[in-house]
């Protein structure tokens, strides 16, 4: 969609509307007025009001073969700017192509004191049947949308001179995120699973490394649309100190997560569960942090991407049905299951990374960044609805964006200079 980031915000709008087939009046839950104090009193505690951040839509997106706009929600300055870039540069060859698991959660219920934990797991394996029964009695809602109680696996955790017996209840949750679903049967089969163990149950809880719950998405890079096989091959050195290095891999998934959460938010999920899930898968097999995407040259000197992490969200639960603004965002992408959800969200991560590592790997980050952050630093500096523009547009020109020269290029302004 080039030119829409020109477009006013109600020719934008316009666009939306149209584009996704929506209502106008959804959009309306954007408005300074579509979630009052009173409707987010139902939401959280002790509320004083409403908390308002941008959200915006990313263009460009090709996922398996449709166009599609995503909904984000961030504070941050070039992030919107680079889901679109990376969605562009991906759609020459076809856009991102994403695949996911079923939506499989799991609840820990972890026993202490036991005299014999070895023989208790496998009498908690001979009781999987009944087990599995009590959870499930507990949400027939879930059974009749498709899910339910899949499986009881029994593990023992070893610390310091304990040994711990650990069952997890293996859930599809479906449609939902399933941590309050996954927590309720936790909590009712407890009791039974003491007696059964010969223990006491302490904790009763989902686990946040949701490594049942995988969405995936792929896409190819024209290596010439990136800049050439120097780009290429510099993007996958980027991607490869990432892999072997830590203080990197921080970074280079804080890039991936920059697209994530702002989806998981702008949708109304949770993004500590997510975010949760992301570093924990991205300790990898040999147990070291490491980077959530991967980066080779293909066959024909393009660049293969790819991105697999937990994707726990829904679209019933939690403040998905309950915020208005979450259901705005979910509509005007079209979705209609949570996979479909997760996998998007996924395919925004991996655009994200893509435009970060070739800026990265080419000019350096500060220019796409910085001239797109220049509006706040001019904000932050004490630039008035009239200044912003003019003080932005010197601090670019000049490429000196700190909020000293700010201040310089505020003051001569206002004195005529
Ligand atoms: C910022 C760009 C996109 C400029 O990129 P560019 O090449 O200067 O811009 P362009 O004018 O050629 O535009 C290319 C496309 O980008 C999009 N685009 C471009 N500008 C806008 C805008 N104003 N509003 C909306 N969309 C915009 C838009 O889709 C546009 O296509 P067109 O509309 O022309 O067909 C590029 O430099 C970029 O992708 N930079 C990456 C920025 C980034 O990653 N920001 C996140 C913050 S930094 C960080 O937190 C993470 C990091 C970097 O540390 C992660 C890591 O280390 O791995
Ligand atoms: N550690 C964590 O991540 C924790 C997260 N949470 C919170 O839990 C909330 C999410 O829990 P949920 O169980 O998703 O919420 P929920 O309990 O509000 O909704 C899930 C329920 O919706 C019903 N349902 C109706 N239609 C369904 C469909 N098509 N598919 C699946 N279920 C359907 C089912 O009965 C299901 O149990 C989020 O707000 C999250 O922040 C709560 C505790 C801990």
């Amino acid at each position: 969609m080039p030119g829409f980031r020109n477009l006013s915000i109600s020719e934008r709008r316009k666009i939306v509307v149209e584009t996704a087939g929506i209502d106008v009046a959804e959009l309306a839950a954007f408005d300074a007025d579509g979630f009052d104090a009173e409707a987010a009193s139902h939401l959280s505690e002790n509320v004083l009001g409403t908390f308002a951040l941008p959200i915006g839509v990313a263009t460009n997106f090709t996922v398996n073969g449709e166009d599609v706009l995503v909904p984000m929600v961030t504070e941050e300055a070039s992030v919107i700017a680079a889901a679109s870039n990376g969605a562009r540069l991906a759609r020459a060859l076809g856009g991102f192509h994403t695949s996911s698991t079923s939506s499989i959660m799991q609840a820990q219920i972890q026993l202490v004191d036991l005299v014999d934990p070895h023989a208790a797991r496998l009498r908690l394996l001979e009781a999987r049947t009944e087990l599995m029964k009590l959870a499930a009695a507990q949400d027939p809602k879930l059974a009749e949308v498709g899910g339910g109680v899949r499986d009881l696996v029994v593990r023992t955790v070893n610390f310091e001179d304990e040994t711990y017996v650990v069952a997890h209840l293996v859930v599809d949750v479906r449609d939902a995120m399933g941590a309050n679903a996954v927590n309720t049967m936790a909590e009712a089969v407890a009791d039974r699973v003491a007696e059964v163990a010969g223990g006491r149950v302490v904790l009763r809880i989902l686990t946040n490394k949701a490594d049942m719950r995988l969405a995936r998405a792929r896409a190819v890079l024209d290596a010439e649309a990136l800049g050439g096989p120097l780009v290429v091959d510099d993007m996958v050195h980027a991607y490869k100190l990432a892999a072997g290095d830590p203080y990197r891999a921080a970074t280079h998934n804080k890039g991936i997560m920059n697209g994530i959460s702002a989806v998981v938010l702008a949708t109304g999920n949770d993004t500590r569960a997510v975010e949760a899930g992301a570093h924990s898968h991205a300790v990898g097999a040999e147990n070291h942090y490491t980077s959530l995407s991967t980066f080779e040259k293909d066959a024909d000197g393009n660049l293969a991407a790819t991105l697999e992490l937990p994707m726990p969200v829904g679209l019933v639960g939690g403040a998905t049905k309950t915020h208005p603004g979450a259901r705005a965002a979910v509509a005007l992408t079209g979705v209609s299951s949570a996979a479909e959800l997760a996998e998007l969200i996924t395919a925004v991560g991996l655009a994200q990374n893509i435009a970060a590592l070739r800026v990265l790997a080419s000019e350096g980050v500060q220019r796409g960044h910085m001239s797109l952050h220049a509006k706040n630093i001019a904000i932050a500096a004490g630039a008035g609805p009239d200044e912003i523009a003019p003080v932005a547009a010197q601090l670019i020109a000049k490429k000196s964006f700190g909020h000293d020269h700010a201040e310089v290029v505020l003051s001569e302004l206002r004195s005529g200079r």
